[in-house]
């Protein structure tokens, strides 16, 4: 038997999960001890290795969260939101580290994990990756050097299975350069023009959105002024940033107090 922190993966079959599962199994660092998805999903029962395709791996995929969760000191999740609640309180229950990849979440989805960070540590983040997060830090050093006399447009790319939009880390880059700005993002967001807009506000920050393809995440974020433009651009071409950054933070996770982090704490940004 290993000493090393063991992990379970929500989604297991997701595009997230099948990644998470694979960066995992080849970690030195940490165990993969489960497997989770939805109760009916046709991956219950099985090998999640063989599942996927490969070799065994010896974890079954299962609909059983909390007994997954009772064996593990960290739990990956990124799923759909209503679903990451649920698993908030269970990984509360079972002291293990959550870290939460998942987007989308409404304003009252998120103070809805609040509760179960009392008891846990909560580690989420709309991009893990370490070169989005360094790209936040850079967009409200730059909003918070101009004026407004530059436009701020955020532009995101991802693939056309991608529910959410505008994606979570456009929203992050759009909180970043509000706070730069040092106003709310919700006092000026202007996301999904369509029609007879009117101008531009000044001082708004706009998104565009983009849905092709097996696009991995593109992002964008512009200061457009009159006679010239600044772009700062991240581009993903493979989801094992996204994994690296997310078991990265099940690990750093494990010797922190209950609470909300994000990965600004986990990278020290
Ligand atoms: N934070 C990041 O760095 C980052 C990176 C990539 C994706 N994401 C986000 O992660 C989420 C998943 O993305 P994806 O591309 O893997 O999506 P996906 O649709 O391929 O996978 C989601 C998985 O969750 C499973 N699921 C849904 N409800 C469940 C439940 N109740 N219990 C267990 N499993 C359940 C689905 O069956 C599916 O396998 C999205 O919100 C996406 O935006 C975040
Ligand atoms: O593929 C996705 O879905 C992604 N979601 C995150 C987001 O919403 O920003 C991160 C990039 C990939």
């Amino acid at each position: 038997m290993t000493d090393l922190p063991k992990i379970v993966v929500t989604g297991a079959s997701g595009r997230m999960g099948q990644m998470l599962c694979q960066t995992i199994s080849q970690s030195n660092a940490c165990t993969l001890v489960g497997a989770i998805e939805r109760a009916g999903h046709d991956w219950i029962g099985l090998d999640i290795g063989v599942a996927m395709g490969g070799a065994d791996m010896g974890v079954i995929v299962s609909d059983d969260a909390l007994a997954a969760f009772a064996q593990a000191q960290a739990v990956i999740d990124f799923t759909v939101p209503e679903a990451t609640i649920e698993f908030a309180a269970i990984a509360a229950q079972a002291r293990a580290v959550h870290v939460i990849g998942t987007t989308g979440f409404t304003d009252e989805q998120i103070e809805r994990l609040e509760p179960a960070s009392r008891h846990s540590v909560q580690v989420r983040a709309g991009n893990m990756s370490l070169g989005v997060n360094l790209l936040t830090k850079l967009t409200q050093m730059v909003a918070k050097a101009l004026d407004e006399d530059f436009d701020i447009e955020v532009i995101e790319a991802h693939h056309h299975h991608k529910v959410d939009a505008p994606s979570g880390t456009a929203l992050m880059l759009g909180e970043a350069a509000a706070a730069g700005r040092g106003v709310a993002l919700s006092d000026v967001r202007d996301a999904g023009r369509d029609g007879m807009t009117g101008a531009r506000k000044r001082g708004d920050i706009g998104f565009a959105v983009v849905r092709g393809g097996d696009i991995v995440g593109e992002h964008d974020v512009m200061f457009a002024a009159a006679g010239e433009r600044i772009v700062l651009r991240h581009m993903a071409t493979d989801r094992v940033i996204f994994a690296r950054g997310a078991l990265k933070a099940a690990l750093w996770g494990q010797s922190r107090g209950p609470g909300q982090y994000d990965m600004f704490d986990v990278l020290g940004l």
